[in-house]
């Protein structure tokens, strides 16, 4: 609702809570492909086709380094990391479905957490 969301966006309520969701995401049986960054070194290709690499613990050291103004710099982020993964693979692959599970996962709790 707009109030909630103008009132999250500036305080650091938005920000403790992206934490909360980050964790979440990092639990999730689903995150064994983005946990860290793709080691472009053992995937051909990848740094060629993947402008803007993303992945949970680079968002960790973001937010803890306080490089987020507000939650939808992190929503951003977050984001990135699942176009990246539908870019680079197959829908109908590990990877591929692995990164689908988590986009509904995380679509779902941010709404429930954020909006
Ligand atoms: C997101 N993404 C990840 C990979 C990948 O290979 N990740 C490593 C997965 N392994 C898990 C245990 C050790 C490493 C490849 C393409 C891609 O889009």
């Amino acid at each position: 609702e707009k109030k909630a969301r103008l009132a999250q966006d500036s305080t650091t309520k938005g920000l403790a809570t992206c934490r909360v969701l980050l964790a979440e995401l990092e639990a999730h049986q689903d995150a064994w492909p983005f946990l860290t960054p793709v080691n472009h070194k053992a995937v051909p290709g990848y740094r060629k086709v993947i402008k803007k690499p993303m992945d949970f613990s680079t968002i960790r050291e973001k937010l803890i380094t306080n490089q987020y103004s507000n939650w939808e710099t992190f929503i951003v982020d977050v984001n990135l990391i699942f176009e990246n993964c539908e870019r680079f693979n197959e829908d109908d692959s590990e990877i591929g479905r692995a990164g689908h599970s988590m986009r509904i996962f995380f679509d779902k709790r941010w709404a429930e957490l954020l909006m």
